[in-house]
């Protein structure tokens, strides 16, 4: 997992290096754009992959929940001084858990009017865990991350309960609930909310209920948390005796209009972090690395905030200032900035873009007021199989839901609702797809945008679904580039607030965006041997270290071997930079440079790039014990990296003679010398 610091992590981006110009980086993304019109007419729209939400930034402020902060980190004093029925902390690294856990103590304190509350796990010194009441319930949401291991923020959890096991201490007063976040793709699928379990049954704390899992590899978590969720309210009514009430929303949240405020103060879409004010313009020296990322924040397209503001009724006083307060006895924290506008808040702070759960379509079913209105959302939300046809598959989002049930007479969802349902907005992070020796000042990314979709977008023309955010806001970038360039407008892009940013930061085609270290590097002598392989996007960075060599070779430097393995889909579809590999193989010459392509939906056979490692599989055993090093990458989605390091420890077994712990070990000192190196998602 890659860490930043929030102070780092923006500058304003007039350096010429990350203002997009028309050279490398933006032909391009031209050259793309097209490749991904064909792509997504064929395979559906396209989406974000969650992983590219590589950080949250954890709020480091203390003790929120208390009025003391000499027991604010005491989680037994803070039961007791607020008299809570329950705090449910969350372990969450891109603030999937984070969300679920507010959504518990939302759910629990509406419906059985609760006092309950979610905390982040590092704001608390979980050794008075020990100091507990039996009253007093502990919820956990912990998500799973590197090889098994937990989320940066539940690291002192992890660590208290392995010195409580030490100790031979006793938390059996300890009364807990646990829902775990994880992917079956991954070896160690949810393997900390299980660890976590058996630390705590064995110092004796009681659980109610099961340990929940949410399997993000079949998108399985929303459902599942659902059915454990459901499963909860009835444990608590059984063990517990809580009672269910009358639904009653408590906003978490008060909104003031207050139109006098000074327009100095006023947040219009700068890029912000919990509680951090983002430092813009102090960097001018900002130079990245061949393999390094490019964290893009994105913008919500006009069409799509003005929607909102409509379906809410506020495209009146969508720039008047507002000033959103936690509402004190809830000490939820707010994610987003204040003061802000209606305008703002929609455009640059919330996720309004995401598809829409199930469980959000029935929490919005209680804020109409139509008896049609509400049967609609209750029936697309409680039927697995119509969510699944009916909005899932056609990724709604909140906006086409709030048309679909009408105007503001049939549906009127306080503005509270969307600062604690929706995620706040975060940065995008992309493998840069250029050589930083040979284009110093310009940064190539390798993105696929579903074009069509995204021009309608600009176009204002009311598209349902979702789309990437952060690819339609850089397609935007390209076309009003193009426009500018030739006077011929390409598409009229109406998102123009969007594009020139809060109070005209982004003219001329800036962007908010911070470069992000990696390990995905070259080996630092370029004669050593270094096999890629990727899958899609994933060959986005080895577009970079080609680029490198040819030029090092160029300067006269040996040029190892270096081998390409590459999946697509289809070669007259999307399989990018065909010529540029070609023109590489002729520079580099044969005997360093060697490609090999596998395409999924070619042939009656399919074909996937693990398939052509297993075919050269022995060669590439060879290059990995050349004595003076060799580097082996992987990037792209979890599931083809699970598969490609398969099929090599088979070989390994099957060349080398290993056994199965034996080729497993291999694989782990590749890792741990970083001989082998990972960049994947999903
Ligand atoms: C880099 C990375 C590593 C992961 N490692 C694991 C893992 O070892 N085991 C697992 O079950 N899930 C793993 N996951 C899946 C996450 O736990 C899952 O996506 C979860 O929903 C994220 O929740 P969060 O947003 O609260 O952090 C990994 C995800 C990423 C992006």
């Amino acid at each position: 997992m890659l860490q930043l610091s929030l102070t780092s992590l923006l500058e304003q981006l007039d350096h010429p290096l990350l203002a997009p110009s028309k050279s490398d980086g933006l032909v391009l993304f031209v050259i793309l754009s097209l490749w991904a019109t064909h792509f997504f007419y064929s395979f559906g729209a396209y989406k974000v992959p969650d992983s590219f939400y590589h950080e949250v930034p954890q709020e480091k402020e203390q003790g929120a929940l208390s009025s003391s902060p000499q027991t604010a980190r005491n989680v037994a004093t803070v039961f007791s001084e607020r008299e809570l029925d329950m705090v449910i902390f969350w372990g969450s690294q891109s603030g999937r858990a984070e969300m679920l856990a507010k959504r518990l103590a939302k759910t629990l304190r509406d419906g059985f009017n609760a006092r309950v509350y979610a905390a982040d796990l590092d704001d608390f010194d979980h050794e008075h865990l020990v100091e507990l009441q039996e009253k007093h319930l502990c919820g956990f949401v912990l998500s799973t991350y590197g090889e098994g291991d937990p989320p940066d923020n539940a690291n002192g959890l992890w660590k208290t309960l392995h010195e409580f096991q030490s100790r031979n201490m006793n938390l059996s007063r300890m009364r807990y609930v646990l829902f775990g976040l994880g992917n079956s793709e991954y070896r160690r699928y949810n393997e900390v909310a299980k660890h976590v379990d058996r630390l705590l049954q064995s110092l004796g704390a009681v659980r109610h209920g099961i340990v929940g899992d949410g399997d993000d590899a079949n998108g399985m978590t929303e459902p599942s948390f659902v059915r454990w969720r459901n499963a909860l309210e009835e444990n608590l009514k059984a063990d517990l005796g809580w009672q269910k009430g009358e639904f009653k929303y408590s906003p978490s949240f008060q909104i003031q209009e207050n139109p006098s405020t000074g327009s100095d103060t006023v947040h219009l879409g700068e890029p912000y972090a919990v509680g951090q004010k983002i430092d813009l313009g102090s960097n001018r020296t900002l130079k990245y690395k061949t393999g390094d990322y490019l964290a893009l924040w994105p913008i919500n397209p006009d069409g799509m905030v003005s929607r909102i503001l409509k379906a809410l009724t506020l495209e009146e006083k969508a720039h008047t200032p507002i000033q959103i307060t936690p509402v004190e006895a809830l000490g939820e924290k707010l994610a987003v900035p204040s003061p802000t506008t209606y305008d703002a808040l929609f455009r640059h702070y919330l996720e309004i873009c995401a598809p829409i759960s199930q469980e959000l379509l029935a929490d919005l079913a209680s804020f109409t007021t139509s008896r049609e209105s509400k049967d609609l959302l209750l029936r697309l939300s409680q039927d697995d199989v119509t969510f699944q046809s009916d909005v899932a598959a056609r990724n709604l989002t909140v906006v086409d839901v709030l048309e679909m049930c009408g105007s503001k007479t049939t549906i009127s969802v306080p503005v509270s609702f969307f600062l604690e349902r929706f995620k706040p907005m975060q940065p995008r992070s992309y493998s840069i797809s250029s050589s930083s020796i040979v284009s110093p000042s310009t940064i190539a990314l390798t993105v696929a945008v579903n074009t069509a979709l995204a021009e309608n977008v600009q176009r204002d023309i009311v598209e349902q679904g979702c789309y990437g955010v952060a690819t339609t806001y850089l397609h935007a970038l390209e076309r009003s580039i193009n426009r500018n360039d030739t006077g011929n407008a390409v598409s009229e892009p109406s998102s123009v607030q969007g594009i020139t940013g809060p109070r005209g930061l982004l003219e001329n085609h800036k962007i908010f965006a911070s470069l992000r270290t990696s390990d995905f590097k070259l080996p630092l002598s370029s004669s050593t041997p270094i096999i890629m392989i990727g899958a899609g996007t994933g060959i986005a960075p080895y577009r970079g270290f080609v680029q490198e060599r040819v030029r090092r070779q160029g300067l006269g430097q040996e040029i190892g071997q270096t081998l390409l393995f590459m999946g697509f889909r289809h070669p007259n579809v999307d399989f990018v930079y065909k010529e540029k590999w070609t023109k590489c193989a002729k520079a580099l010459g044969t005997d360093s440079f060697r490609m090999w392509t596998a395409f999924s939906r070619y042939n009656d056979k399919k074909v996937y790039v693990q398939d052509r490692v297993r075919e050269n599989a022995k060669e590439i055993l060879s290059l990995l014990s050349n004595p003076t090093g060799c580097r082996l990458y992987i990037c792209g989605s979890a599931a083809m990296a699970r598969e490609v390091v398969q099929v090599l420890s088979k070989a390994r077994m099957a060349f080398n003679g290993d056994n199965e712990e034996q080729a497993a070990q291999w694989i782990r000192n590749l890792r741990s010398s970083k001989e082998l190196l990972e960049d994947v998602w999903g």
